[in-house]
């Protein structure tokens, strides 16, 4: 058995199948599997991924009530986590009687870096390079005119200098902000940068050491706001200003600690990498842009805020860099991606962007009421019991069966979950 396959990459998919088989990797019985999950062209698969051998099917639903800028809007989510779509919309559907979500979008523009080192006079840098801002527009014109036809390309130039942990400047950094309109833009500002980047060290007389784009995007900042009735929360036994008061100050207490602040975001990311997945978009991009700016105070906090008005009402706020795309990368090719676009009745990446940060306050909102109130458990794993019905080997009618057996419990696991599925089939 050895993986040192090479030019395995150049082989046909059936080719590699076979290979891996032979190789031993892979039984006939999942060779099999893997041949039948198809739904994406053969072609398009492979011009996605490298060493492509099948497709990887995850389920996609749909998250309800949502209300974004006065619209109903119905929210695709590809996800393998239970719970996460019914506490969107059970989220979404507490903001409905005060208007939904708000949003705001200030700018939209995709940072890209060159930077440079070896500088004699940094501060004469940054002046040579201010000095040459109308040649850098029109470099940039140069380096990416498509994108200047459709109405972007470059905004502004920011040079900033770096220093080094001895507090010495070391690094002049040039940002070049820019409009990378209904793209998530990586591809145009990196092309874009590369066409610039020479003629620009050229001047300074510097050593280039590389130029990519920031996924570090503060400036394509998106923020959604939303309001709950004190009314409208009530819980159990607990009346809605109770429930509002922790709320907000378990929103503060993920400001205080890194150890929640992780788990109150991973509970906000689950809403958003579900629609960016199922947008095609690249969940990677933006959850080191979500994260980065989570720490952005130098420490790692909450990303929401949670806070009570003089009206008796739960305010929520989340405000994320989104640069999100509806065109461009593997939005335009994947199918799915296209027709969540046309479920969300999308007209631009903006309103994307609106809606994945709202989906996540949503997210958050569901899941932290849960969390000062009756706890996670209960929601979270009565929809999780399926999961485990079928992990122990329920099948047809037994899943359901064995999922409301799981539920009437004090505790679910996978060895109670055998017991019960035994006792089904006796
Ligand atoms: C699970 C619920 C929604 C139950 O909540 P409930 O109060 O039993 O729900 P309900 O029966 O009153 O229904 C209210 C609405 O929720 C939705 N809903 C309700 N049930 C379903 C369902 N089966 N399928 C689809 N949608 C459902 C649906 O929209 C429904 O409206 P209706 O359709 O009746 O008009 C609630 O307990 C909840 O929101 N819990 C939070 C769960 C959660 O956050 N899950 C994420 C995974 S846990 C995690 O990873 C993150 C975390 C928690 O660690 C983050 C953090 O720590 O901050
Ligand atoms: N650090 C990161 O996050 C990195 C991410 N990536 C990847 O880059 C990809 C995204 O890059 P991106 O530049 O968006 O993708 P593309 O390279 O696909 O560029 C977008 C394309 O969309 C076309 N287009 C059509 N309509 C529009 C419109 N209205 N607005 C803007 N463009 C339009 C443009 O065509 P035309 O040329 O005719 O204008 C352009 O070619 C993702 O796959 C991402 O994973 C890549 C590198 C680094």
């Amino acid at each position: 058995m050895t993986s040192n396959l090479s030019k395995f990459y150049k082989k046909t998919r059936a080719e590699r199948l076979a290979q891996l088989h032979d190789e031993g990797f892979l039984s006939s019985d999942s060779l099999e599997l893997i041949k039948a999950n198809t739904i994406l062209e053969e072609t398009v698969a492979n011009s996605l991924i490298e060493n492509q051998i099948g497709q990887f099917p995850l389920p996609m639903g749909v998250a309800l009530n949502f209300i974004v800028d006065g619209k109903d809007i119905v929210v695709p989510m590809v996800v393998e986590e239970p719970s996460v779509i019914a506490a969107c919309s059970n989220g979404a559907k507490f903001m409905r009687p005060l208007g939904g979500f708000e949003t705001t979008v200030k700018e939209r523009g995709l940072i890209g870096q060159i930077i440079i080192s070896d500088l004699e006079d940094f501060e004469q840098a940054k002046s040579t390079i201010l000095s040459h801002e109308h040649d850098i527009f029109e470099l940039a014109k140069e380096a990416h005119p498509s994108i200047v036809a459709r109405s972007g390309g470059l905004l502004s130039i920011e040079p900033r200098l770096i220093k080094n942990e001895s507090g010495d400047i070391e690094f002049l950094t040039i940002h070049l902000v820019v409009d990378v309109k209904d793209a998530m833009g990586a591809n145009i500002v990196n092309t874009l940068l590369e066409g610039t980047k020479n003629q620009i060290n050229e001047w300074l007389g510097g050593n280039c050491l590389m130029s990519i784009l920031s996924n570090y995007n503060d400036h394509s900042l998106v923020t959604s706001e939303c309001r709950v009735s004190f009314d409208d929360l009530a819980t159990g036994d607990m009346d809605g200003k109770t429930i509002a008061q922790r709320i907000a100050a378990a929103t503060r207490y993920a400001k205080l600690d890194p150890y929640r602040a992780a788990t109150h975001n991973k509970g906000i990311m689950n809403g958003i990498d579900s629609v960016l997945i199922a947008t095609g978009n690249d969940t990677r991009a933006v959850a080191a842009g979500a994260h980065a700016y989570a720490a952005r105070t130098g420490s790692y906090q909450s990303m929401s805020n949670w806070t009570i008005n003089d009206d008796n009402e739960l305010v929520g706020e989340l405000t994320l860099p989104m640069p999100v795309g509806s065109v461009g990368g593997a939005i335009s090719v994947l199918p799915l991606a296209k027709i969540n676009q046309e479920l969300l009745q999308l007209d631009s990446a903006i309103d994307l962007a609106k809606a994945v940060v709202s989906v996540g306050l949503a997210q958050n909102f569901s899941a932290l009421k849960a969390l000062v109130s009756e706890g996670i458990q209960r929601g979270h794993m009565s929809l999780h019991a399926k999961s485990l019905a079928i992990h122990a080997g329920a099948i047809g009618d037994e899943i359901d069966d064995l999922a409301n057996r799981l539920k009437n419990e004090k505790q679910m696991n996978s060895k109670l979950a055998t017991e019960l599925l035994l006792k089904i089939r006796s």
